[in-house]
């Protein structure tokens, strides 16, 4: 990886809206990323793969303007030696073998070794055992691969992902989480999409939440879910005390309704943090013991109603 090109932020928005005839995709978001793990969450139709197809210069802005190392990304196509994209489709080339793939990608990047770069790259994303295979028969988790390994082979300053972890099982994610926040921490600046929060979660230090093709809200994960702590919630609490741990939580004004269906115990709170702090402790004092605690309803939609209205001046 060479040198960053710019003093300022590598990635930039600037008010930028996109619309297709009469859908507004992204309406004046502004961000700038600064190097590591961005997290670009919203839900299915939110503006994401908008944002990165601008990013990657497949498509133009209708307003505003996009930077990547403070070149334009549709105009100056030097920018694609130091960005690789992971993008939404698949697009491979069923009859090539993964190091093909990746070669044929590293030669018009006009990488110097392309070969000795697609050994590197597929090694990185643990192809190496299957480099000589046609991508044809791989699995949707070994194409995400490839398309990673692609995207790496040139040893980008700037990564897009456009939610890289669809179609892997849970061993494969958890490795490419590994991998991305690994990227991430040798100091590039790597934007990745997803619409599952505790998944985005873990590979970004920062995230920017879009709604409706919106810039709701930015921070990091702690940050976006106090924007939520205040709202109502329902907490479903399998317990053999439910009607005792129920009666004592009412009383004491953490939560202000219950439910009880044999050992589970619903509760609707609106202090969901001061609800965590209490309910082990309580447990204790009572001596009962508490199986699960799972809130209910925490979907993205849900996620994102909340945050449209409690967010709105918030990161903006
Ligand atoms: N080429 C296009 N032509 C017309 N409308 C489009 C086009 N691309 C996107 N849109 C619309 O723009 C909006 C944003 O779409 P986008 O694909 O960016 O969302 P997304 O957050 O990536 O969703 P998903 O997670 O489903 O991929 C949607 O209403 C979508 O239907």
């Amino acid at each position: 990886m060479s040198t960053p090109t710019t003093s300022s932020s590598p990635v930039e928005f600037s008010h930028v809206s996109k619309w297709y005839g009469d859908t507004v995709a992204l309406s004046d978001v502004s961000f700038a990323l600064r190097p590591g793990v961005t997290g670009l969450l919203g839900h299915n139709g939110a503006g994401k793969s908008t944002s990165l197809s601008l990013l990657a210069g497949y498509t133009g802005p209708s307003q505003g303007s996009v930077r990547v190392l403070g070149k334009d990304p549709r105009t100056d196509p030097s920018v694609h030696e130091q960005l690789g994209v992971v993008p939404d489709g698949d697009g491979l080339w069923p009859f090539l073998t993964a190091r093909q793939t990746v070669e044929m990608l590293a030669s018009q990047r006009r990488v110097k070794d392309p070969a000795a770069a697609a050994v590197t790259a597929l090694e990185r994303v643990g192809l190496t055992g299957s480099a000589d295979r046609k991508v044809n028969g791989f699995s949707k988790g070994m194409r995400q691969r490839v398309k990673l390994a692609q995207a790496l082979a040139h040893d980008p300053q700037v990564l897009i992902l456009d939610e890289p972890l669809n179609g892997l099982d849970p061993a494969q994610r958890r490795a490419d989480v590994e991998l991305i926040r690994r990227l991430g921490g040798e100091g590039r600046t790597v934007l990745v999409s997803s619409h599952v929060l505790t998944e985005v979660e873990r590979m970004a230090d920062r995230l920017l939440v879009v709604v409706n093709g919106r810039l709701v809200a930015e921070g990091t994960g702690a940050g976006i879910r106090d924007l939520m702590t205040d709202r109502p919630r329902s907490i479903r609490i399998r317990t053999p005390a439910a009607r005792e741990l129920g009666g004592r939580l009412l009383a004491e004004g953490v939560v202000h309704g219950v439910e009880i269906e044999e050992d589970v115990l619903v509760v609707q709170t609106l202090q969901a943090l001061a609800l965590a702090g209490r309910l082990p402790r309580l447990a204790r004092e009572l001596d009962v013991l508490v199986h699960r605690v799972e809130p209910q309803g925490e979907d993205l939609e849900s996620v994102f109603s909340a945050l449209t209205s409690s967010a709105r001046g918030v990161g903006r």
